[in-house]
């Protein structure tokens, strides 16, 4: 391990990294700080939660000149909610050099935005989107742009974002720092990614497996119609301290988060479909613990670092193995340990192995919960509850009562009773999730759509109707996936 100090940082920013309680430098910073403080082009790759904001965010702050106020580091990300995350990281690395970062993205109003730009941010995070109609009006100038970042870089270089990113580079002088970051980076990804930049240095922090190992992960095998039951169950053993649920479209997310508010659970969904005040107001609920379970289209797989997060749960199989690889990576961050757990159709089982292989992990079979399994769940959450009660406070000013009732009863019933009483019981409401399209995804038809090429997509069953891929512009079948996600 490195330290910070060693990795020639200046004072301030190394002050704040102290104040953040970073004493270490991960693989991907030490790593990459040095080469890119020297002024390469870097293609970055490490796993999911080891610090890859900072690992491009340190050496960019060391580039800029606080006492110029015009934007001189622009990163761009795929959603806004990772783009405010990013400015706010950005920010706390900053502290004490007099740079400020601004996010800037759809949703929110123009007029504020502009405003806000006119302040003179030296870093802006934004969105594709927001970002081009801001060029285009011409309230951005990025003419003076130095370092200029792709978080989240195969998603940015996908065919969803990818003329876009063509569109904002081209506003940034040509002698420009290129930095590409991503825990992903499928190889036709990375042959674009090279076309815009100088001679890039590769850095792929080498792991075993692409996925972070203290992640365990699980697969169950569940037919359609049992998975919502399942995941109810499934919750009750393990009682997740945060969940994340991942469900394919946005109508599925919406029912599944009201089918577990039905059954008693404080969930709620988000999908690019909501109103950027309610996306973040649910986000910020389930960052103070006050929604325990988030209920997600992949508008939240990538980047977001919400601590607490104990579970993810693939209620739907993702799109490809690379999703898979950014979904699960919402737990396990910074050597915490968490748990992840795919739900698939016996149809869908081909589809494991492309997962395993790709990502170079495996994952254990479990048997589904049953309900009796899930009872007994929350009854041993109760009991814990009664053990901790019992090694932690006084009982004695109860101890009369106590007596008083086991001498009508035996002590298993008086016991039972309490229990009965101090348990959450299962409200069994039926709820009805409707179907899903099966994943597959139709035979590319030209060169720049074969880029993008789904790879369960070559296996695909169910005709190979286009049904669901959110990077073809939208036209999927219910045409309720991300569609606009790139015009954010
Ligand atoms: N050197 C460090 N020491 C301790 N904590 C760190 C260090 N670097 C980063 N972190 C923290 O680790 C968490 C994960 O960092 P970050 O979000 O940058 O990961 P990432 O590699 O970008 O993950 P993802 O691939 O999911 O985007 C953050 O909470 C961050 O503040
Ligand atoms: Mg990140």
């Amino acid at each position: 391990m490195m330290k910070f100090n060693e990795l020639g940082i200046s004072n301030p920013i190394l002050k704040a990294l102290e104040n953040m309680g970073f004493e270490e430098a991960t693989p991907i910073q030490a790593e990459t700080i040095p080469l890119a403080m020297e002024g390469n082009d870097v293609i970055g790759q490490a796993q999911t939660g080891t610090g890859k904001t900072a690992a491009f965010g340190i050496p960019m702050l060391e580039k800029i000149d606080p006492k110029q106020r015009k934007v001189q580091g622009l990163v761009v990300a795929p959603t806004r909610e990772l783009a405010i995350q990013v400015a706010e990281e950005l920010n706390r690395i900053a502290k004490f050099t007099g740079i400020r970062a601004l996010s800037v993205f759809g949703g929110q109003h123009m007029d504020r935005q502009i405003r806000a730009l006119k302040d003179g941010p030296q870093i802006v995070v934004a969105t594709p989107g927001r970002l081009l109609d801001h060029m285009r009006r011409k309230t951005i100038r990025i003419n003076s742009v130095e370092v200029a970042i792709l978080d989240e870089a195969d998603e940015m270089l996908n065919m969803g974002f990818i003329d876009d990113i063509r569109d904002i580079l081209k506003g940034i002088p040509e002698e420009r720092q290129t930095l590409l970051f991503s825990a992903t980076m499928p190889k036709e990804i990375r042959d674009i990614a090279t076309n815009l930049m100088k001679e890039p240095k590769e850095i792929k922090v080498k792991a075993k497996e692409m996925t972070v190992e203290n992640i365990d992960q699980f697969f169950i095998e569940i037919p359609e119609k049992f998975k919502f039951d399942t995941l109810n169950n499934h919750l009750d053993i393990h009682s997740p301290e945060l969940a994340i649920v991942f469900a394919r479209t946005k109508k599925r997310v919406d029912e599944v988060a009201e089918g577990l508010q039905t059954r008693g659970y404080r969930a709620e969904g988000i999908h690019g479909d909501l109103t950027q005040g309610k996306r973040m107001s649910v986000l910020n609920k389930f960052k103070n613990n006050r929604v325990d379970v988030l209920v997600a289209t992949d508008v939240a797989a990538r980047g977001l670092d919400i601590s607490g997060v104990t579970h993810v749960y693939n209620f739907d199989i993702p799109q490809d193995p690379e999703s898979y690889v950014h979904r699960i990576g919402r737990t396990g961050r910074a050597g915490r340990t968490g748990e992840a757990i795919l739900f698939i159709t016996p149809r869908e089982m081909a589809h494991l192995q492309v997962i395993e292989r790709t990502t170079k992990s495996k994952m254990k079979r479990l048997t589904p919960p049953t309900n009796k399994d899930a009872e007994r769940g929350q009854q041993q959450v109760t009991l814990e509850k009664i053990r901790k009660t019992i090694e932690k406070t006084d009982l004695k000013s109860y101890h009369e009562t106590a007596n008083e009732l086991l001498e009508d009863h035996d002590s298993v019933t008086v016991i039972s009773a309490a229990l009965k009483m101090l348990t959450k019981e299962r409200r069994d409401t039926p709820v009805k999730i409707s179907s899903a399209a099966p994943i597959s995804v139709k035979k590319a038809k030209d060169n720049r759509r074969s880029n993008n090429k789904r790879y369960f997509g070559k296996r695909g069953q169910g005709g190979g109707r286009n049904q669901g891929g959110r990077n073809q512009g939208g036209r999927n079948r219910k045409g309720n996936f991300q569609k606009r996600r790139n015009r954010d």
